[in-house]
């Protein structure tokens, strides 16, 4: 892939708060047209992350670029190429969705007249112009900002945990829009701590304490992972979830109903085997990876119970 083909690259990117390291030594590459997910718990840097990229913070070391400018000194250029949908509901409560989107053309300098009524088509807020944006249910301020966020048609559109507040059909209905453009040749970045979300990413980055643990497709990362999974099923698992967690070779062991998810090492060439002695009542069968097996065998098994 040349140069060209990405809109993101960092070296080094670093940001310290103090003692603490928000963003450490961080090397990423976005190809255009991807949506690029950042993965990790609360307070691993993703936020942090994406106020650099939009040159909302400065770095306290390292380089980017962005969509082909070094991001220090271009921020005002790059404002214009850019969307920024924040964590925060960041519209005005206290003003109509038309209000809003009029505000928003207003400040991108917007002059095609009909935009503000081919996203509000688009975005299923026609019925809700004249309605006070304080006043709407989480999925339709989503959407708005989704559409606010859009308004001057930008290359490269940041989310920062876009759905945290809606239900899973409002989640799925979200996607249906962000795969929209994407098809239409913009570069999305999105922040999320959820796994089902992370998985509809074309590719994305799992962060730690500001350090990238992984990168690659989803599918890359399940097949590099370097554990087995095995999935246990029986009764008393709080007891044999210890036993299990005593074996040297066992990564992390979960629980979900009746079932008991165990991570182990790939070095180990029989699994089963490994897991015989202490798992004689118990079903054992070895099971495809999924995300989160990803996440946890990255992260050191650190955040999942
Ligand atoms: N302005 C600031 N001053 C001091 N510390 C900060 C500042 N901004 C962020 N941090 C710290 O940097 C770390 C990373 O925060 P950040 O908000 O980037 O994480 P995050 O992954 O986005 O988490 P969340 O999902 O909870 O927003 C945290 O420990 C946070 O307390």
């Amino acid at each position: 892939m040349n140069e060209s083909s990405y809109v993101i690259e960092t070296q080094g990117l670093t940001r310290r708060f103090g003692d603490l390291v928000a963003v450490d030594d961080l090397n990423l590459l976005v190809p255009k047209g991807c949506i690029y997910g950042f993965l990790g718990p609360n307070g691993c840097g993703k936020s942090t992350l994406i106020r650099m990229l939009t040159g909302l913070l400065r770095p306290s070391s390292g380089e980017a670029t962005v969509l082909g400018l070094t991001l220090q000194g271009n921020e005002e250029l790059l404002k214009s190429r850019i969307g920024y949908m924040t964590q925060k509901f960041s519209l005005y409560d206290n003003l109509t969705v038309l209000e809003n989107m009029r505000f928003v053309a207003a400040i991108y300098g917007v002059k095609d007249k009909s935009r503000i009524s081919t996203l509000l088509a688009q975005y299923d807020l026609e019925q809700q112009q004249k309605q006070l944006a304080g006043t709407m249910s989480g999925g339709q301020k989503q959407r708005l900002a989704l559409a606010c966020a859009i308004m001057h048609c930008p290359e490269l559109l940041f989310l920062d945990e876009p759905t945290s507040a809606v239900d899973p059909q409002n989640r799925r209905d979200f996607w249906e829009h962000l795969f929209d453009l994407s098809e239409n040749g913009t570069t999305i970045l999105v922040s999320t701590h959820y796994m089902d979300e992370a998985e509809r990413c074309h590719q994305l980055a799992i962060l730690e304490n500001g350090i990238k643990r992984a990168d690659g497709t989803p599918r890359e990362l399940m097949q590099s992972m370097g554990a087995t999974v095995i999935e246990v099923t029986g009764n008393d698992l709080r007891s044999l979830k210890q036993k299990l967690t005593d074996i040297k070779a066992v990564i992390s062991a979960s629980q979900s109903g009746t079932r008991l998810r165990v991570l182990i090492d790939d070095s180990i060439a029989e699994p089963i085997k490994l897991l015989s002695p202490v798992c004689q009542q118990y079903k054992l069968e070895i099971v495809r990876p999924s995300l989160e097996d990803v996440f946890v065998t990255s992260t050191g098994g650190r955040h999942v119970g």
